[in-house]
């Protein structure tokens, strides 16, 4: 093995950092040059010295965030490392977006820095920095916990690649939010974004809604009508609920992302399509591939970065800054903001967030419309959470009640596609079998595959059980306890 070489110029205000960078980066082989400030850092790159940069954000005499677009313009090879301790979102990407060639939270692992270092300075790379003015200003992504900042980091580094992405988490873990971020930080934000729920919309509609439909294609399709592939062009494609996604289906998006070309339902040319796939689920997608429910080679294809969401409750050190956002949020409607004192916030870290952020956002929303209070106390809390599970409950049997309003929206739907023709025939046994297939699905699923137990709950006979599994070609995986 050779030996490194080469020399690193080090920024930071605290010697501490310093000191120990020194060490590690000269005992791996490299010249190192130190500096307390900005200023010095930038005479050093203005006159050609370094081959790598690792600097601190924010710097006694300026923020290297000011800085880093001269350095890149006179240096475009020269690779900076830019480490920061206030470890938010907007920190990984703006130092994406100015051209940093890595993004470091501190603390961090010097084992992991001299493997990047290493990285760099093997294949330096020259990266054009994104003009960060169009980004949207908001702050989309909130957290600090070191969960999120690993997501900050990967993030970080595919806004500049058209990878596909497949981000996995529980409901209201923010899988939309970061398929957005995805979108408006990267190279693709001046194109379209669209996003689209496989678990709201009809199964036998969901082709003609991706890839669109000719005239007469199907019995009432009347007109040719654009996809989502087609409104997606040059921009992103959102598919939620990838876990949802009807076989045939599958079996034609896996066809366009091989060839990057598809035809329209009923129609025969080849469209080329040029757009960044973001998928997510909440499913565990492994489990589906074994229920023969999803296709293994599209899962590969889908799963080329993976990105896992952590539920809140492994997270709860983001509750303080998730809450002041929602707040803040909050108050900008008009609603009041409040304190949460200390007991109430470890109430709040206790709790198990079934919902996620979805859940605490909600929560803040009602605090804030419902109490006059300024200050929310741990036995206001109690009340209003008791309240919550209360009403989570309750909403699980309206939403029984409901089915009747499901099956409404879905036939208005399924009409507007139809426009004034009336769909195919059929439509009673086609309703049913939407209903019954998640019906029995769902019911196998609690019962763990037991079809006896599975009969008990639905309150069917056995035998009009097994003839639904059979007719429905339902996949039934028994499973030990
Ligand atoms: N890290 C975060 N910072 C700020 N807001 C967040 C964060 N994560 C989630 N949210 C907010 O929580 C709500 C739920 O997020 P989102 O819709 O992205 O979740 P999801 O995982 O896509 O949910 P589902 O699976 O139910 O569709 C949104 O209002 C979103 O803005």
């Amino acid at each position: 093995m050779t030996m490194p070489t080469g020399t690193i110029l080090v920024a930071d205000d605290d010697a501490a950092i310093r000191t120990v960078l020194n060490q590690a980066l000269s005992r791996a082989g490299y010249t190192v040059r130190l500096t307390s400030n900005a200023s010095t850092l930038w005479r050093w790159i203005s006159s050609g010295d370094g081959d790598l940069v690792i600097t601190d954000v924010v710097m006694p005499d300026e923020n290297i965030f000011d800085v880093l677009p001269r350095m890149k313009k006179m240096r475009p090879e020269l690779p900076v490392l830019v480490m920061s301790a206030q470890n938010t979102f907007m920190t990984a990407i703006k130092a994406s977006e100015k051209g940093a060639y890595e993004y470091l939270p501190k603390p961090f692992d010097l084992k992991e820095l001299t493997n990047i270092v290493q990285r760099a300075m093997e294949e330096p790379k020259k990266r054009p920095a994104l003009d960060m003015d169009d980004a949207g200003e908001g702050m989309p992504l909130v957290g600090r916990s070191p969960a999120m900042q690993e997501i900050y980091r990967v993030l970080a580094r595919l806004m500049q690649t058209d990878l596909t992405v497949m981000i996995n988490g529980e409901s209201g873990t923010g899988k939309e939010l970061v398929a957005r971020a995805l979108h408006d930080y990267g190279k693709r934000r001046n194109g379209p974004f669209v996003a689209i729920n496989m678990a709201a919309i009809p199964r036998d509609l969901i082709e003609a809604e991706l890839f669109g439909h000719e005239k007469g294609a199907f019995t009432g399709a009347q007109n040719r009508s654009s996809g989502r592939f087609e409104q997606a062009d040059g921009g992103t494609l959102f598919l939620d609920e990838i876990g949802d996604m009807p076989m045939e289906a599958q079996t034609r998006l896996l066809r366009v992302l091989q060839q990057g070309e598809y035809t329209t339902v009923g129609g025969r040319t080849p469209i080329k399509t040029d757009v960044r796939i973001v998928a997510a689920t909440n499913k565990d997608l492994r489990h589906l591939i074994n229920q023969g429910l999803f296709r293994e080679d599209l899962y590969f294809r889908l799963n080329v970065v993976p990105i896992r969401l952590p539920p809140l409750r492994e997270r709860v050190e983001d509750i303080p800054d998730l809450a002041r956002h929602f707040f803040s949020l909050v108050e900008k409607e008009g609603l009041q903001a409040k304190q949460i004192d200390q007991g109430a916030l470890n109430m709040l870290r206790r709790y198990r967030w079934p919902g996620n952020v979805r859940e605490l956002e909600n929560l803040v929303r009602r605090l804030a419309a419902l109490y006059p209070q300024d200050v929310i106390s741990e036995s206001l809390l109690e009340q209003e959470l008791s309240q919550q599970e209360t009403a989570t409950a309750t909403e699980e049997v309206t939403e029984t009640i409901n089915l009747g309003g499901a099956v409404e929206r879905y036939l208005s739907g399924y009409f507007d596609t139809f426009g004034e023709a009336l769909p195919p025939p059929g439509l009673y046994h086609r309703i049913l079998r939407e209903v019954e297939y998640p019906l029995i699905s769902a019911a196998l699923a609690a019962t763990r595959g037991n079809q006896i137990k599975a009969a008990e709950l639905l309150g069917v006979n056995r035998n009009t059980l097994r003839k639904k599994i059979r007719d429905l070609d339902i996949q039934v995986l028994r499973s030990a306890r």
